[in-house]
């Protein structure tokens, strides 16, 4: 069974379309880049997805059942830009807060659900800023215990926007490695993804977004100079840089 299947979504701003009836299946197993100029609607998919933003019309499934009874399945890493970074808590906190699903709100985390939530912020570098408010974290380091978060989650199916945003080499490198990490256990990682650069070298399939969905399947089928154009629109200097891109590999 598809681990993700979106059909006919609508999404409207203030009754202005930035969504028009998207539609698509990922198979399992799969690190999935969603590419697409700025403005797209990439964020916008995904919070559709989770439920954050209201449909205008559409179903969303995850393993076949609309998303509201599989929460538990999915894990969600949102744009570093998004959040709070001031609100005062520790990276442990956040790391524990992806083990809320599994340990109810009301309760304490267990002394497993500690250990498990440093096991996850060793995983991704970052066992001794555990005790660090997260207002003192460098931007790479607050995207690591971000990713952290999203393992404590222990999901089946990982949405991620703009992981590597603002990192340094290093970091991208770790995340990626994760990603295949969490590919090899045969979860399913959608990620936001704005370098063309690193496409081909990433993601195993690709959906190229641009308020419609313009095409979905294998990387080496799809992301193509022809979706491109079509993706991109006439942005012919850019377009010149992505057909040296898509030829040089
Ligand atoms: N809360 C909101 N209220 C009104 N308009 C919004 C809101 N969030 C996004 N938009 C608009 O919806 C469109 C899609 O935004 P979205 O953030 O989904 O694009 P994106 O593809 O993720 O862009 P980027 O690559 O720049 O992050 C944009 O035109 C944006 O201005």
């Amino acid at each position: 069974m598809n681990p993700v299947t979106v059909e006919n979504v609508t999404v409207a701003y203030h009754s202005k379309p930035v969504l028009q009836e998207v539609s698509f299946s990922v198979p399992e197993g799969k690190l999935i880049g969603i590419i697409g100029p700025n403005g797209a609607g990439k964020s916008t998919l995904i919070k559709a997805v989770l439920g954050l933003v209201p449909r205008a019309s559409g179903d969303v499934y995850i393993y076949g059942k609309p998303y509201k009874q599989q929460r538990k399945l999915v894990g969600y890493v949102p744009q570093r830009g998004s959040v709070d970074w001031d609100f005062p808590t520790n990276a442990l906190d956040v790391v524990l807060m992806g083990r809320y699903g599994h340990i109810g709100w009301f309760k304490r985390p267990s002394k497993k659900d500690v250990e498990f939530a440093m096991s996850c912020l060793e995983k991704v570098g970052m066992k001794e800023y555990a005790n660090r408010q997260i207002s003192q974290l460098s931007g790479g380091q607050q995207q690591r215990v971000f990713l952290a978060r999203a393992l404590a989650q222990d999901a089946t199916v990982y949405f991620m926007d703009e992981p590597f945003v603002g990192v340094d080499a290093a970091t991208e490198k770790a995340i990626i490695s994760l990603l295949n990490e969490l590919k090899a256990q045969g979860k399913t990682v959608l990620v936001v993804h704005h370098d063309l650069q690193t496409v081909k070298e990433y993601f195993d399939w690709v959906l190229l977004l641009n308020m419609r969905k313009i095409a979905i399947g294998p990387t080496e089928e799809t992301f193509t100079l022809e979706n491109l154009q079509k993706t991109y629109g006439g942005r012919l200097t850019f377009l010149h840089q992505q057909h040296a891109i898509v030829n040089q590999q």
